[in-house]
Parts: structure tokens; C-alpha cells; sequence
């Protein structure tokens, strides 16, 4: 990426091969303007030739025909081409809205998780959108009608002085300052209050996000939008920062307005001044008729230059915004990645602090996850279980100590080499938008119908596909159908069993199964996990019983390691988890106990 440029050099790197249809764009563009001044043209030879007539001349009828017709072909000349300087322009525009979205989101790609727990995926998500949308905006209409207006104001202006540059020095003089006005309102105050105002909308927008998701909370507990003070504060910010940029604007707008509009202040006395003493009246007049003609469309032209002036500036603040994420820095990868030699998972000394806490999650954890067997992390919540096997797939980069597959530390490795070694499910797992089909073979996506069938039987999902109307090709998410908590665990369990890696990481990969459906996934586990390093996260200790060696997790270290008849034996922590757990299995209804 070049850091070096900015603004709208910086968006048109985005452009791509499309960049000379933005430059014929700007061409026609500013052809087509000069086309429409034409008309303006024909109007005033029209009316010199009715002046004519009060002079004592004949009226021309077929002249004034012919201005007339003059005036519509070059409308109509003028029209096409602006219809095709915005036909390019749109294309332009399209395409590069399509790049940037597709720079971002490439780059997202590389970043570790610990980006997004900054940054929410509603905030990424309207940045892109809403940034890109504007600079679409600004490249399909303003680029190209900023060239047109920039054009029939030189045009004019040139024209002006041609005519009598007795009256066109004083109107040049008059629009030289309402130009020097738009800028100094476009400066760089105007450019800090953008910034502000657009940092109050985004945060406005993402408050309103977060206030909508714990919407059941706010109805639950009976709160108002005042009680939910962040969303509060941001409408706050938003209005304060609004109203402070609209009163920014008040007084150089007023004067820029003004004197746009006076230009006739200057063209009465410049009149009556040069007219008193010109030999030739007639021939003033007819120049006067000329600039009360043009002067008003200067005006015009000026404004429009201003409005354009400031979405140009909203586009070099949308391109800014986006270069915020392109800039993110993404996770290191190596130069010279290595192979892992094996599928054995060793901490070795780890330490992993989350960014802006102080303490660690997880210190100095040291265990081997041995190729075919079954490693569980058990613990009390927050004890760093979740941390720990977040680690192995490289969603955070450790801190001091290394995590190694195979003998090869895992920075050391191509991350789509890790990625293809490792299955994560998630404690939480997410479903696209789409069919199940699809959102099963999202962890390999060359598999087939077969296959995906097979590890969805696997995954005991049959009974979720026989009630769905398509079976596996329902779209979920969309007309009504959407999957209990259990089901979407089910259906992630699908992918990761139909991904076959090496290595499957399991977070509280059972939690929300019944306990007739956790024994039949325990038991298609069993079976597919045969041959693979496996670590799981339970908090139900039965699932964890025949784990070939169980981590014990106490406040982000290591308190015990063992099988699970050791741990027992040993009378530890472990222990009095398992004794707890047990206890818990178990109800009492008059003196008599049964199990759950
Ligand atoms: N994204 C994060 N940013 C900052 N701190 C975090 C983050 N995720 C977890 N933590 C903290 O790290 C510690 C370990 O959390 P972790 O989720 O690994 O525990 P856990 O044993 O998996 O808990 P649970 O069983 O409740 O899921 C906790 O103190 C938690 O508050």
C-alpha cells in the first residue's frame, strides 16, 4: 500500500485499470460543458437581435428561429455527453467501491482476533459500507460535474472579459472573492469539523447497534433510551458536534452567499458609470445584455463548485476512514514458513496478556497434547481454558513462551498451512446466511453433497435436515427458519467433522445438547477424533472422563495434570471438582437420590 499519498490521489489508486474512463469521464464532462453554455450563447443573440429591433432595425424572424434551434441541438449535443461522461464515471465509481470493500475486507482477513475484540464487526462493517458508498457517490456524480462546473465557470469568466473588460474586471474581481471565500470554508477547520462530525456519527451508529442487540435487556429490566447512557452520550456528541459544524459554516456561508449573488451591485453602476460616457450606447447595451445574461450563471456555477468542495472533502474522509483499517497492522508472517513434523501440540513456558489488560489471561502454561489422544482443559469460568485453545490456532500471538505443532513454533508456520492442520468449534458458533450445504462445506469447500451428508449423519443432524422443507439446501437465517442453539452446534460440529484435520480444538462443543443428543455426539466423536490430537473444553466433567490427560486450570495456570482416575486418586482439585460435579448429578425427592 503507498503510504505516501492521501485524499483523492490516494481513493484513485482504487480505481484500477477503470482509472482512463475517469479521465474520458472528466473529458466529456467538461466538453458537455461548454456545450451547455451554448444555449446561453443563442439567448443572447436572440435578444441582441430583438435589441435590434427597438434600435430601428427589422425583425429577423428566421434568425431567431435558428438561434433557437442552434441553442436546442447544443443542448442536446451537450446532454449526450454528460449522459456518457457519467455512464464512464458510474462504471468507475462501481468498480472501485468494489475494490476498496474487497481491500478491506482482504485485509481484515490477516488480522489477529484480538483486532476485532476492538473493533466490533457492526463498527468494521459500517465503515466499509458507508465509506465506500460515499466515495461510489463521489466518483460516479461530483468528479465529473466538478470538472463541468470548473469548465463553464473559466469559459464564462474568459467570455466576461472578452466582451467589455470594463464590466467583466469588476464581476471577475467580485467572483475572485467569493471563490477565495469557498475555499478558506473548505480549509482545514472545515476538515477537522468533518472528521469530528463523522467520528460522532460512527460512534452514534455503532451505540445504536449495541442498544439494539441488548434490547431484551433494556425491555427486560424496564430501561429507557436515557438509562442506556453510552447511546444517550453519542446522540449527544452527534448533536453537539452537528450543531457546532453548522454554526462553523454560519458566517462564511452568509458572506459567500452574499456576494455570489450581488453580482448585479456591481453591474448597475458599472453601467451607468461606463455607459454615461461610451461613444457607442447601443453597442453597451448589447454587451450589458451579455453579462445580466451570464453573471447569474456564474453565481450558479460557484455555488455548485462550493457544494462539490465539500463532498470532495467527504470522500478524502471516507478514504481516510477506510485507510484506518488498511493501515491495521496485520499478523506477522513468516518468510521462510516450516512444516510442523507432526501433530503434537506442546506449550512450552506460555504467557498471554489480552491488549489493555494488565493481568494475564493464561502464565507460564506448560503441557503436550500427544498426535491421538484427547487433552481436556477443565476449570472454573474465567480460569483460561478458552485462552489456552484460542492460542493454538494463532488467534492471538503468545506473549512470552511458544506454542509448537509438530516441533515447529506456530508463527513459524503459513497460517493457511495451520489453518488447513486445525477444526475449531466454537462455544458460540456462527452460521452464514445460506444453506446448510454451504455452511458445512465452509470449512472445505472442494468437498461433496456426499460427503457433507455423511458428516452431517456423523454429526447427528439428520433429525434437523428431515424437518427442514430443502433438507440440506434450506437457507437458514432468512424466511422464518433458524436453528435452536443445540442445532447450530450440531450443524458447526458438521464442518469440523467434515474438515478431517489433524487437530480438532473443541469449546464447549456440547453445551447446549440435551443429554441424549451429547451422548450420541460423544460417541460420532469418538470415532472421527480416532487418530487425531484433540482438546476439549468442558465444564460437564462426565464428557471429559476418558480424556487421555486432563489440564487443570486454576486462574490462568496450571494446578494439575493427570488421567481422570489419577486426578481422583490424588485428592485434589480436580477431585473436589469431580466430587462437586457428581453432587450436582444428583437430585433429591424424599430422602430418595437419583441421578440426572
Ligand atoms: N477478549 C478478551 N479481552 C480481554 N480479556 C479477556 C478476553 N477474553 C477473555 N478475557 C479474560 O481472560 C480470562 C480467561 O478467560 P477465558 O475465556 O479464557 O476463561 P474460560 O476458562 O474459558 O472461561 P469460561 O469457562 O467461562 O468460558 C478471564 O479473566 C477473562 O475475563
Amino acid at each position: 500500500m503507498n503510504q505516501q499519498s492521501s485524499g483523492i490521489k490516494r481513493l484513485l489508486e482504487f480505481t484500477g485499470p477503470s482509472r482512463g474512463l475517469l479521465t474520458l469521464s472528466r473529458i466529456l464532462s467538461g466538453i458537455s460543458a461548454l456545450f451547455i453554455l451554448g444555449p446561453f450563447l443563442c439567448v443572447y443573440f436572440a435578444a441582441k437581435d430583438l435589441l435590434d429591433v427597438f434600435a430601428g432595425g427589422s425583425l429577423d424572424t428566421e434568425s431567431l428561429v435558428r438561434w433557437g434551434v442552434l441553442a436546442l441541438i447544443l443542448e442536446l449535443i451537450g446532454l449526450a455527453l454528460y449522459f456518457a461522461a457519467l455512464l464512464c464515471s458510474h462504471v468507475v465509481a462501481f468498480r472501485t467501491e468494489k475494490n476498496l470493500k474487497m481491500a478491506a475486507l482482504t485485509h481484515l482477513a490477516k488480522m489477529p482476533l484480538g483486532y476485532f475484540d476492538r473493533n466490533p464487526s457492526g463498527k468494521l462493517r459500517k465503515i466499509i459500507d458507508d465509506n465506500s458508498f460515499q466515495t461510489q457517490t463521489f466518483i460516479a456524480h461530483q468528479l465529473p460535474d466538478l470538472v463541468g462546473a470548473q469548465v463553464t465557470m473559466a469559459a464564462s469568466l474568459v467570455l466576461m472579459l472578452l466582451f467589455d473588460w470594463r464590466v467583466g474586471l469588476p464581476l471577475l474581481l467580485l467572483f475572485g472573492v467569493g471563490f477565495y471565500l469557498q475555499g478558506s470554508l473548505n480549509g482545514k477547520d472545515s476538515m477537522k469539523f468533518m472528521q469530528s462530525y463523522q467520528d460522532a456519527l460512527e460512534t452514534m451508529n455503532h451505540e445504536a447497534v449495541e442498544y439494539i442487540r441488548g434490547i431484551s435487556v433494556v425491555k427486560v429490566f424496564g430501561q429507557t433510551v436515557h438509562s442506556f447512557s453510552k447511546f444517550n452520550a453519542a446522540i449527544q456528541s452527534y448533536r453537539d458536534d452537528a450543531l457546532a459544524f453548522t454554526m462553523s459554516c454560519k458566517k462564511g456561508m452568509v458572506a459567500f452567499n452574499s456576494i455570489v449573488n450581488a453580482s448585479f451591485l456591481v453591474l448597475v453602476p458599472a453601467a451607468l458609470l461606463i455607459g454615461l460616457v461610451s461613444p457607442d450606447l447601443p453597442g453597451f447595451m448589447q454587451s450589458f445584455l451579455f453579462y445580466l445574461i451570464f453573471s447569474p450563471a456564474c453565481a450558479v456555477m460557484l455555488n455548485k463548485i462550493m457544494y462539490m468542495t465539500s463532498y470532495k472533502m467527504q470522500a478524502e474522509e471516507s478514504m481516510r476512514r477506510i485507510d484506518g483499517i488498511l493501515s491495521a497492522k496485520p499478523q506477522r508472517e513468516t518468510d521462510r514458513p516450516q512444516t510442523a513434523g507432526g501433530h503434537d501440540i506442546s506449550f512450552a513456558d506460555v504467557t498471554f496478556r489480552y491488549e489493555g489488560t494488565d493481568h494475564p489471561a493464561v502464565s507460564h502454561l506448560s503441557f503436550i497434547a500427544k498426535p491421538g489422544t484427547t487433552t481436556a482443559l477443565v476449570g472454573h469460568s474465567g480460569s483460561g481454558k478458552s485462552t489456552t485453545a484460542s492460542l493454538i490456532p494463532r488467534f492471538y500471538d503468545v506473549q512470552e513462551g511458544v506454542v509448537r505443532i509438530g516441533g515447529v513454533d506456530i508463527r513459524e508456520m503459513a497460517s493457511e498451512d495451520l489453518m488447513k492442520k486445525v477444526a475449531f468449534v466454537f462455544q458460540n458458533p456462527r452460521l452464514f446466511k445460506d444453506t446448510l450445504l454451504a455452511n458445512i462445506c465452509a470449512a472445505r469447500p472442494e468437498a461433496t453433497r456426499e460427503e457433507a451428508l455423511q458428516a452431517a449423519h456423523l454429526a447427528q443432524c439428520d433429525d434437523i435436515l428431515a424437518k427442514l422443507p430443502q433438507g440440506i439446501d434450506t437457507v437458514v437465517g432468512s424466511k422464518g427458519v433458524y436453528l435452536s442453539g443445540g442445532e447450530t452446534q450440531r450443524i458447526a460440529i458438521a464442518r469440523a467433522i467434515l474438515k478431517d484435520a489433524p487437530i480438532v480444538l473443541l469449546d464447549e462443543a456440547t453445551a447446549y445438547a440435551d443429554p441424549e443428543s451429547e451422548q450420541q455426539i460423544q460417541q460420532a466423536f469418538k470415532g472421527l477424533t480416532k487418530g487425531k490430537t484433540v482438546v476439549m473444553i468442558a465444564h460437564r466433567l462426565s464428557t471429559v472422563r476418558d480424556a487421555e490427560q486432563i489440564v487443570v486450570m486454576k486462574q490462568g495456570g496450571i494446578v494439575e495434570k493427570g488421567t481422570h482416575d489419577g486426578l481422583v486418586a490424588q485428592g485434589g482439585e480436580y477431585a473436589r471438582m469431580w466430587d462437586n460435579y457428581t453432587k450436582s448429578t444428583q437430585w433429591h425427592i424424599g430422602g430418595e437420590v437419583k441421578s440426572c
